[in-house]
């Protein structure tokens, strides 16, 4: 990719985006923006129009809001605060010929500004991180297409470059393996539970090349047809946990949470499975949260607290959430090291 003159390389990491404060007009604007999306709510623009500010945003944002109370902690979201400390610490890394820049899908700080700061400090090429260890429409998908528009209206389009999915990378995987066996360390565990975000079963359709996902057996192996499967690299992802802390099959379990609306989702839906592994008398459980290298409402609260609860009121006795990548050396080395491959 690079051209043998001497110049800057832009490296733009972009997460989901969270509110700027927990307060429910703020929730109401986030939610908005991020579910007017029609890659995320991909149902026809009107009815996406009248659900969004008709239901969800009136509705959904003040029960959103209370959660996001519980998650805010002196320096904001964390998601957030997770990102603007791995962007220092990748720069710091990668030194004076690159720019690392942070841009967030929804909200602050944009993908507009990060990519205006990387044409500001003259960069010749760009490499995108999307920050999303496995493709999604709904997520790498529109980071790209949001990259590609503001792009578009430049003078002068650098080399670009996408990692669109990184969900078995050597890096990712040992950063979560090495986080989960510190826990591991410290005691035993019945059973293990890789919940990952759901999407609309639809949206696993429409993205599968050529007719290709069935979801069924198809995404048990991970090979060219389904690369970009939501489905097959949650698997694969899972397999690759699996066999680096050598849990055995049978021995964990995959599952997708944080439905919504009536449409199937991605299923099994881990809080129907942790009360299944509870009332086969599983008493302990490490939960993995993999979509996510930093941690987030959908991990912090979701997986580490409100599944705790109720696998506990189902009779369970200790569940465990596997704190996610943040900045973790490990992961700082494997962001640095994807840029490093992307070249
Ligand atoms: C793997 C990453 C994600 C996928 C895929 C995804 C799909 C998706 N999400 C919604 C609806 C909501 N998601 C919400 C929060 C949220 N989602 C992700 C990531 C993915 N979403 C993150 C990182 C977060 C948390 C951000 C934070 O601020 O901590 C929310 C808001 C919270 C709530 O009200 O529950 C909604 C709503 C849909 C419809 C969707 C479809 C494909
Ligand atoms: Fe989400
Ligand atoms: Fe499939």
């Amino acid at each position: 990719m690079k051209s043998g003159l001497p110049g800057k390389t832009g490296v733009l990491l972009v997460n989901l985006g969270t509110p700027d404060s927990p307060s429910v007009p703020h929730v109401r604007k986030y939610l908005r923006e991020f579910l007017l999306d029609k890659r995320v709510i991909d149902i026809p623009a009107v009815n996406r129009y009248l659900l969004v500010n008709g239901i969800i945003a009136p509705f959904r944002a003040p029960k959103s809001a209370k959660i996001y109370k519980e998650l805010w902690t002196d320096r904001g979201s964390p998601l957030l605060y997770h990102g603007l400390d791995l962007q220092k610490l990748v720069q710091e890394r990668l030194g004076k010929n690159y720019h690392v820049a942070l841009g967030m899908r929804y909200q602050s700080p944009s993908i507009e500004s990060a990519l205006q700061e990387l044409q500001d400090k003259v960069v010749d090429r760009i490499i995108v991180l999307p920050l999303f260890p496995q493709y999604a429409s709904a997520t790498t998908g529109s980071v790209q297409e949001k990259v590609m528009e503001v792009v578009g209206t430049w003078e002068v389009i650098p080399d670009i470059k996408f990692i669109s999915t990184f969900c078995n990378h050597p890096g990712f995987i040992n950063t979560f393996a090495e986080i989960a066996q510190t826990h591991m360390a410290k005691r035993d565990y019945d059973h293990f539970v890789f919940s990952y975000h759901g999407v609309p079963e639809r949206q696993i359709l429409k993205a599968s090349t050529k007719g290709y996902c069935q979801l069924g057996a198809c995404c048990n192996t991970y090979h060219s047809r389904n690369r970009y499967c939501y489905r097959a690299q949650c698997f694969e992802t899972s397999r690759q946990l699996a066999k680096a802390l050598n849990i055995p099959e049978g021995k964990y379990t995959v599952a997708f949470q944080s439905r919504l609306g009536k449409d199937p989702w991605l299923q099994p839906y881990t809080d129907n499975i942790l009360k299944e592994l509870a009332a086969n008398g599983v008493k302990s459980v490490l939960a993995f949260s993999p979509a996510f290298v930093a941690d987030c409402l959908e991990t912090t609260i979701e997986v580490g607290e409100e599944f705790k609860e109720e696998f506990e009121k189902a009779g369970g006795e200790h569940w465990q959430l596997v704190e996610s990548c943040n900045t973790h050396p490990t992961w700082v080395n494997t962001v640095v090291q994807l840029v490093q491959e992307a070249e």
